[in-house]
């Protein structure tokens, strides 16, 4: 029976996560990532345990058929390669930076610069699309240092929290692009393993879903409850059920959990009472 290839990071900040999805989705994984490949016990799936940088060229050659990658990399590395879900997490940008000193209006300052990156395609194309020519400084690592040793007069790297560039007196100039895991597949993927990848998303999707949502109960007195609803619209409509106490209900829902600290003080306001907030661990809707 065939088996879907997918590609895991070996170490580095994406492996953590990528495991922890793989198990989320109800994928148990024979032997840890010592060996550079594995198989599940329970889907058909081998995973292999990769460098980041080197899976671009894997999917283009069919070596594998999906893998969990950050966008940044295929944006660099594999323009032709779909990306099939945003797994979201690892969110970062690529920016440019220059030194916190430096007087920095436009991209137009960049004009005849030096910058130091360990993306050049994703440079290129962004000094292209806005008519500016630079000289590029191509190194692998450890990029934030290059004005401080007087290697660059800009850089472009990730940046999530800002704290390297802080550390090393550096500023954000320029957002080029966003990024965050994301599962990409082979363009030679086969017919049978593209099957596999179906069910692998559709579970994917569920878990993603129930990451973003949160399951909401609380207490109202009756004559708020069509108040309440109307702030707190579920899934199709919210589940209402009495309560012993008379005169009062219980009111379920599912809502996005970044609604919810917009919506508490409203829904406080309106008698709700004995809110309970809690995880959901799959969503198929
Ligand atoms: N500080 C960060 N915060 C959030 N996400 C990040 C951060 N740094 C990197 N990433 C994301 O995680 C991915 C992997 O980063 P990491 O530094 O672990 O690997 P790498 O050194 O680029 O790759 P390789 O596996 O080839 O050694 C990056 O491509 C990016 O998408
Ligand atoms: O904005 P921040 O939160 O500080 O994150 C940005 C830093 O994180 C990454 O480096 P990483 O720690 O992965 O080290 P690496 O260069 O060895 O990959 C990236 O290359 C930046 O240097
Ligand atoms: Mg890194």
């Amino acid at each position: 029976m065939s088996k879907l290839k997918i590609a895991v990071q070996k170490s580095g900040r994406l492996n953590e996560d990528s495991m922890k999805i793989l198990k989320a989705v109800g994928i148990s994984i024979d032997n840890g990532k010592d060996q550079l490949k594995a198989s599940a016990k329970n889907f058909p799936l081998e995973i292999f345990y990769l460098r980041n940088g080197d899976i671009p060229q894997y999917l283009k050659d069919g070596v594998v058929d999906v893998a969990i990658i950050g966008e940044n990399v295929l944006i660099e590395k594999g323009n032709d390669i779909k990306i099939a879900e945003k797994l979201g997490f690892s969110s970062c940008k690529v920016s440019v930076a220059v030194p916190k000193g430096a007087s920095y209006n436009s991209i137009k300052d960049l004009e005849g610069k030096r910058i130091a990156t360990s993306y050049p395609n994703t440079v290129n194309q962004f000094l292209d699309k806005n008519g500016i020519k630079a000289n590029l400084h191509i190194i692998n690592g450890s990029v934030e240092i290059a004005p401080n040793i007087g290697l660059a007069d800009a850089i472009v790297d990730i940046v999530s929290s800002g704290s390297t560039l802080f550390k090393n007196g550096l500023k954000e100039a320029e957002v080029i692009l966003k990024s965050e895991a994301v599962l990409a597949v082979s363009p030679k993927i086969s017919q049978d393993n593209q099957a596999i990848l179906n069910k692998l998303q559709f579970r994917l999707q569920s878990v993603l879903k129930a990451r973003q949502s949160r399951y909401v109960l609380l207490n109202a007195p009756n004559n708020k409850v069509d108040d309440i609803i109307s702030i707190l619209p579920g899934m199709k409509s919210p589940t209402v059920l009495p309560l012993a106490k008379e005169g009062w209900s219980s009111i379920h829902s599912v809502i996005n959990k970044n609604d919810f600290w917009e919506i508490i003080d409203e829904l406080k306001e309106n008698g709700a009472e004995g809110i309970l907030v809690c995880p959901i661990e799959n969503m198929v809707i």
